[in-house]
């Protein structure tokens, strides 16, 4: 039996591991980012020309960490930004302020013909509504470029709760989810675009007895 978790659930045992445990939002991104750099780097991916493309959301946070570690290790990674950075929440200004310091600036334009791996980390468990269409014909281009692609947490395009595919999900070859397997990885579109599940432990705490509504 496996535990899953939906959204909601998943933001109390967030909220328990950072309000009570104070367990700081930066380290769970922080092993968000090496759980995905360990993933990618066990040797089933050919990361000589890396894509991390981020969203302006914790998912993007999370990328942009990736993206720094990937950097440090001497890999040839770009990091692009998918919509207004201004208005990227402030895990991500301050991931990206590490970044730069450690010698990453982030690219405007990438080429998808020229990644050997691409890292979906544009919206995760947080999508709440349909993908805006410029997005959607970006995500369909990446589709048909046949690169693998690997998600964060959730593939983007995909609800995290439903599986649904709001509007235009990217397929990938692996999913690399935090915590528990979301509900919206097993059934319908989410099933599809995952690939393989691999559930990674980041430190999140579960409060004891905690009632979990869906298992599999
Ligand atoms: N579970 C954990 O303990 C951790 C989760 N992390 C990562 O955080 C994301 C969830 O982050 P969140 O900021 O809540 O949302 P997203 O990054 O998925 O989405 C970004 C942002 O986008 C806005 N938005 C939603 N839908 C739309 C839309 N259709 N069009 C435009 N904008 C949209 C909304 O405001 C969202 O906030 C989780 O998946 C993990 O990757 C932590 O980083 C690590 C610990
Ligand atoms: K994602």
């Amino acid at each position: 039996m496996t535990q899953l978790v939906t959204t909601s659930e998943l933001q109390l045992i967030e909220e328990y591991t950072m309000q009570t445990m104070a367990v700081p939002q930066e380290v769970l991104i922080e092993r968000a980012a090496m759980a995905v750099q360990e993933v990618i780097g066990a040797g089933n991916f050919d990361l000589s020309n890396v894509l991390v493309l981020a969203g302006l959301g914790n998912n993007g946070a999370d990328g942009v960490a990736l993206a720094r570690l990937l950097h440090l290790q001497g890999i040839d990674v770009s990091l692009q930004f998918v919509g207004n950075l201004n208005r990227a929440k402030d895990s991500v200004q301050h991931q990206l302020k590490i970044a730069e310091h450690c010698g990453l600036t982030r690219s405007e334009k990438s080429d998808f013909q020229k990644a050997t791996l691409i890292i979906d980390a544009i919206f995760g468990t947080g999508l709440n509504n349909t993908i805006p269409d410029g997005l959607q014909k970006m995500m369909r281009a990446a589709n048909h470029a046949d690169n693998s692609v690997v998600a964060i947490d959730v593939p983007t395009g995909i609800s995290a709760n439903t599986g649904e595919v709001l509007g235009s999900a990217l397929k990938a070859k692996s999913t690399v989810t935090f915590g528990y397997e979301k509900v919206g990885l097993t059934k319908g579109g989410g099933k599809k675009f995952s690939g393989e599940v691999i559930v990674k432990d980041i430190g999140l705490l579960t409060p004891e007895n905690f009632i979990f509504s869906q298992a599999k």
